[in-house]
């Protein structure tokens, strides 16, 4: 059986000598080093770091070995520290309403082993991709949007809960999410805007984008906030566009953006290789 590799991260006030630190207190732990990257941001004065190492001692192989082997660092600066198996997959919930292109492409990237994750559920206020859904042998829910939003939104974190997931991807799930929905889920939900923030955001971007006479379109996907397309953003990606594409084109081209950025968007949340920095992030590519 091979040596399960661990992923650490690290957030905290920057400081001389963390590299150091983290470095030393691996390598007494016998740990092999990978990959690392760090990063100082100077505005926020936050450090950030993520570690691949994989042990090679006796003593230290699990992963509370390795807790207790990075505690006195972890003290020593106020880290908020993480240390997960590199193996280990992130469960996923997909929430999706008409448009499936999204739904599709993850599904697909899923099971061809792509993305490291398991897709726990798919939800959903609109039937359309229960068939889709059901064959992959994935379990589909149906919150249809009645006049009590909080009642449908508490059906929605209750099948979160209950599949034990860790991530809900709103893969063009288009009702807005209430404030207190969002606060529950901070830093645990991710969604694919069908624009290129800040450019259009709400709802018809790409008719937005038409009137304007754009000649790029493009997709972000960012982790969801109360505040409408405004949650820190992950990924961005773009195409360029002509005078004589009409809107309908130009969602048509928008839709392969879309996919391959909230998939991209997805497989580094589960990496762990996404970090929050305020309104914005920071990820280890
Ligand atoms: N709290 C948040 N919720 C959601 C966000 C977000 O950023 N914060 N993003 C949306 C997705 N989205 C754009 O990317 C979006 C979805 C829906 C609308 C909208 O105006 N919806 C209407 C209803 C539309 C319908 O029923 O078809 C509404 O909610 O009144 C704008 C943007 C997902 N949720």
């Amino acid at each position: 059986m091979s040596t399960p590799h661990f992923i650490l991260t690290i957030r905290c006030q920057d400081a001389v000598g963390i590299v150091a630190a983290v470095a030393s207190a691996l390598a007494a732990a016998d740990a092999f080093i990978t990959e690392s990257s760090h990063y100082g941001d100077e505005e926020t004065g936050l450090f950030f770091m993520r570690t691949v190492f994989r042990p090679t001692g006796a003593h230290f192989q699990s992963r509370d070995d390795f807790l207790t082997a990075l505690a006195p660092v972890r003290q020593r600066f106020g880290m908020d520290l993480n240390l997960h198996r590199r193996d280990r997959r992130m469960k996923v919930l997909i929430a999706v309403s008409k448009p499936g292109h999204c739904l599709n492409h993850l599904l697909h990237q899923w099971q061809s082993g792509e993305l490291p994750i398991d897709v726990v559920g798919v939800l959903s206020n609109h039937r359309d991709h229960q068939r889709l859904t059901e064959w992959y042998g994935i379990p589909f829910h149906f919150l249809p949007m009645g006049a009590d939003k909080p009642e449908q939104e508490a059906a929605l974190f209750a099948v979160f809960e209950q599949t034990g997931a860790e991530l809900l991807v709103l893969a063009r799930y288009m009702q807005v999410l209430s404030d207190d929905l969002c606060q529950k889920l901070a830093g645990r939900a991710i969604n694919i805007h069908h624009s290129f923030l800040p450019s259009f955001k709400g709802a018809k971007p790409y008719h937005q984008a038409h009137a304007r006479g754009v000649k790029v379109v493009g997709a972000t996907a960012h982790y969801v906030t109360k505040d409408l397309d405004e949650g820190p953003i992950i990924e961005q990606e773009t195409e360029r566009v002509a005078h004589n594409q009409s809107a309908q084109t130009l969602a048509r081209i928008g839709k392969d953006i879309e996919s391959v950025v909230l998939t991209r968007a997805v497989r580094w949340h589960a990496e762990h290789r996404v970090m929050l920095n305020g309104l914005r992030t920071v990820v280890f590519y």
